[in-house]
């Protein structure tokens, strides 16, 4: 039977933040950082959220893994409700990856990748082999058979976005979230590790989310798109049909300003 429920859902997040008073007379202000959020994301679907530095894109994603508490509205996956005050979560953790921007900082330079990879498995607490499937998994994202004792600094930028996604991956999670996952790449790279990032979504029949500032890329990364403006989600659709017909001010002048730029500046 197939599973009823969406993935991913959010039905009417917002998320304020507190700002402290810039000086001594001030009132405390606050921020909002997602407004009336409401989406559905299905299993298998791939989705890029795109938007301008400041729009909501990662406030939207941490509200997705229950990384933070939405100041109203809620938040799903599968069916379950995402509670971060009041559960722990670890359920969430094991069906969900996360692959952060940058390939330089995202791994304590004392522990050996193998280390680095097997977290997601102790964090999961899943069990078995940790030091099989972390090989099994270094070695489909096409690193050396020797990663998995030698530390961070030995590769490169590429290669650590490969480790970071074997370390995404190796608890078999359903939704694979990217914050800019290729942003920090030079070209080349890039498309290498967008290609991986295709076959394995196919492989391993993943969800993927994506956040990224390049349009370019997003044909090859995801069906479906999502707007970020000011904190709101101002356009979900096709990606092929949102980039060819926007409707909304803000998506054509992100279409326009993609189409000015040189074609090598955002061809993935
Ligand atoms: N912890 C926080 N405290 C105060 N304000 C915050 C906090 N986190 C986010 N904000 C504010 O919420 C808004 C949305 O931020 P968010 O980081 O989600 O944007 P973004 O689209 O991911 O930006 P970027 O592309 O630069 O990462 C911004 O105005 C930001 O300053």
């Amino acid at each position: 039977m197939t599973d009823p429920h969406p993935l991913v859902r959010l039905d009417r997040v917002t998320k304020t933040f507190r700002t402290p008073p810039r000086g001594l007379f001030e009132r405390a202000g606050s921020v909002t950082g997602l407004e009336d959020a409401t989406l559905e994301i299905n299993a298998g679907e791939s989705v890029a959220i795109v938007g301008e530095s400041g729009s909501g894109k990662t406030t939207l994603i941490r509200q997705m893994l229950g990384l933070s508490t939405p100041t109203s509205g809620t938040v799903s996956f599968a069916g379950r409700e995402v509670r971060p005050r009041q559960d722990s979560l670890g359920w969430l953790r094991r069906r969900t990856g996360l692959v952060f921007q940058d390939p330089y900082s995202s791994f304590n330079p004392r522990r050996t990748i193998g280390q680095s990879v097997a977290e997601s498995l102790e964090g999961s607490q899943i069990e078995g082999d940790h030091r099989a499937m972390v090989a099994a998994m270094l070695e489909r994202v096409g690193l050396p058979a020797d990663s998995a004792s030698r530390y961070p600094h030995a590769f490169s930028g590429g290669q650590r976005q490969r480790i970071a996604l074997a370390r995404a991956l190796v608890h078999r999670p359903e939704l694979l979230v990217g914050d800019e996952p290729v942003s920090a790449l030079d070209v080349l790279v890039r498309a290498r590790v967008l290609s991986l990032l295709t076959e394995l979504r196919e492989e391993f029949g993943l969800t993927l989310v994506t956040i990224t500032h390049d349009l370019g890329i997003v044909p090859k990364l995801a069906e479906r798109t999502i707007v970020m403006h000011g904190g709101r989600i101002v356009e979900d659709g096709p990606t092929a049909q949102l980039l060819e017909s926007p409707t909304h001010p803000y998506t054509r002048e992100l279409v326009a300003s993609r189409l000015t730029l040189p074609d090598s500046t955002w061809r993935g």
